[in-house]
């Protein structure tokens, strides 16, 4: 066990959740579900629809009161705790709803500064532009993006206004619903990038929600498959190819997964190509 300078386990799971039960009415959604999430991943979180991840998601962040079990997040529960009392924790998470969810009358630099005016209301209006101005560039917009309205803006570029907002109190952790849901191959590829990038530079740990293929193979380390109420299995993708679970070969061996793995592999050769073709 890894014990850093200033006495934190480095090799702690940044989420840990143990027999997670969740329910609305007779519909039960989890139950006893677990899952380990380490420090400095990205780990993709997929399974069929209305398996129950957004409602994870919401169970991590202490949005969706579950029934049964513990969570911790970087070291503390969210389970059971007042809004006030988790507004440390809150800070150090940024978070990507699903869709984005910019506020339609607010420019993107005063959405990205939604999270500063709800923290540190008390922050010089002059520091909280800057800011907003350096979210906007770090997330690859252009920097004439900050005084345009979401409704101004490509589908790719809100999401990327949303990222800046999500990144705006600088967090350790990063929780992503679908973030290339509705964007063309060339805007989800690019997306995806972006926060490859983004990970490495801050040193991110990254919950991702996603159903594209494509993502899950190009930037996780790991992908937790929920299904049965449960995570089933958790692994690189190669692991998970060598289980014999129903739902887990159909989805990464079926057409979509071939077309995926397809296009991994061509651009491993183009990339391949291209290098060995500036080395001549
Ligand atoms: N607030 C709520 N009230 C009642 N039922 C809910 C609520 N939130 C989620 N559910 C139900 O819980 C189940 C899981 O929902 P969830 O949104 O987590 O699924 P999901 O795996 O994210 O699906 P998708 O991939 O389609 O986005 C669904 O059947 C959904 O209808």
């Amino acid at each position: 066990m890894a014990v850093s300078a200033v006495g934190i386990d480095d090799d702690a799971p940044v989420i840990t959740v143990r027999g997670l039960k969740n329910s609305f009415g007779d519909q039960i959604v989890h139950d006893g579900l677990d899952l380990d999430v380490r420090r400095g991943e990205i780990i993709g979180v997929v399974g069929g629809s209305g398996t129950g991840k957004s409602v994870l998601m919401r169970s991590l962040i202490g949005l969706q009161k579950p029934d049964a079990g513990e969570v911790l997040v970087l070291g503390e529960s969210t389970v059971d705790r007042e809004e006030t009392d988790m507004i440390d924790l809150s800070k150090r998470w940024g978070v990507l709803f699903q869709g984005g969810a910019l506020f339609s009358t607010l420019t993107v630099a005063e959405n990205v500064q939604v999270p500063l005016r709800e923290f540190y209301r008390s922050l010089p209006r002059a520091l909280m532009d800057e800011v907003a101005a350096y979210k906007v560039v770090m997330t690859g917009l252009p920097a004439d993006a900050g005084p345009k309205f979401p409704a101004q803006l490509s589908g790719g570029m809100r999401k990327r206004a949303g990222l800046a907002r999500a990144l705006a109190l600088d967090p350790e952790l990063l929780f992503l619903d679908e973030p290339t849901a509705g964007l063309d191959p060339i805007g989800a590829a690019a997306f995806d990038e972006l926060i490859a990038s983004l990970q490495k530079t801050l040193g991110l740990t990254v919950f991702l929600i996603t159903h594209d293929l494509d993502t899950l193979y190009a930037i996780c380390d790991r992908v937790a498959v929920l299904a049965d109420k449960k995570v089933i299995a958790v692994g690189t993708i190669d692991e998970l190819l060598a289980l014999d679970h129903p739902w887990i070969q159909e989805y990464f061996r079926g057409p979509r997964g071939r077309a995926a793995t397809a296009t991994i592999e061509r651009n491993q050769h183009e990339k391949a190509a291209e290098t060995a073709g500036a080395e001549n």
